[in-house]
């Protein structure tokens, strides 16, 4: 049953929403367990989302701990077709001050610890991930941003998110290193993500909301925690604004979407080779094509 069609991750500093009216907490379970917290089903502007706090209520979850499958398998379950993530990140570039919005387009792997697939056992499929964001989706929340005019905040439209293991911060050669690469912003969650909500064919598009300037930048102190939430508390009222506002775009106009027929030339494995058990556990990204 469809419960809302645009869901919203929040991530460091964003643990509700504060906009949201007619809340319902829905505890989800899903066949790669629990999701990092009870999602909230809630209506902004008379569209009902379904948001989630990706390291729980109250941040007890390590970027390594995430549960991943379970948050965008939930957001599946409950019909979520366009997932937005709000998420902290540390500037690798000059232009790309603190309080700015970044919409990347791009992502660099520097995990060593996360699964980001649903598939396997006795199933094999190979997403297209060349562009790993929804253009339409990204489109829509960074022309929503720049309809906002929030005073200090500049845009950036595109950049690379590079998506490193933590949760120690970066050394300086390696922070020096992803700028060497051209890289926007960096952060812990977002390229995970990203892979699943692309399987699970839902339109994904990051808000990255910039924290501080890692430890590159010779005239800024090296990142902290305190640093981090200090900014956030000033980047979730704007991140609330521009979630309500792109929400409210998507209801008007929903885009068309890759990643909502991503599986359909995906999927190596015959199906009628594939296990009960398997069918059943992917039943969802998979009763279109069977
Ligand atoms: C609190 S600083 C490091 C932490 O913040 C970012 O979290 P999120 O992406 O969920 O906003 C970063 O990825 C780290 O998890
Ligand atoms: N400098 C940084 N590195 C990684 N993740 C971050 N999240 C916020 N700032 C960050």
């Amino acid at each position: 049953m469809t419960e809302a069609r645009i869901g919203i991750i929040g991530g460091s500093g964003l643990y509700k929403m504060d906009a949201l009216k007619d809340v319902e907490e829905v505890k989800v379970d899903t066949p790669f367990g629990s999701p990092s917290d009870a999602v909230i089903l809630g209506t902004l502007d008379g569209t009902r989302v379904a948001f989630l706090a990706r390291h729980g209520r109250n941040h007890t979850f390590l970027p390594s701990e995430l549960p991943f499958r379970a948050n965008i398998y939930a957001m599946k379950q409950l019909g979520v077709e366009y997932l937005i993530s709000a998420s902290a990140v540390g500037s690798l570039k000059e232009e790309a001050k603190p309080l700015d919005m970044v919409v990347p387009d791009q992502f660099i792997d520097r995990t060593k610890n996360r699964v980001s697939t649903f598939f396997g056992e006795g199933i094999v499929a190979h997403i297209a991930f060349g562009d790993p964001v929804c253009h339409n989706l990204a489109g829509v929340l960074a022309d929503a941003i720049a309809s906002l005019n929030l005073p200090d905040v500049t845009l950036h439209r595109g950049g690379t998110y590079v998506c490193m293991e933590g949760p120690a911060f970066s050394t300086k050669a390696e922070s020096n290193l992803y700028r060497s690469w051209g890289a926007t912003v960096i952060g812990m969650t977002n390229l995970p993500e990203a892979k699943l909500a692309r399987e699970a064919e839902i339109a994904y598009a990051t808000l990255a909301l910039v924290t501080d300037y890692d430890c590159w930048h010779p005239d800024h102190d090296s990142v902290t925690v305190e640093m981090v939430v200090n900014n956030l508390q000033r980047n979730a009222v704007n991140a609330q604004k521009v979630i309500q506002e792109t929400v409210r775009r998507l209801s008007d106009n929903p885009p068309a979407s890759v990643a909502h027929s991503a599986l359909k030339y995906a999927i190596l494995t015959p199906l009628d080779k594939v296990s009960t058990a398997t069918k059943e556990k992917l039943g969802l990204l998979l009763k279109k094509y069977i």
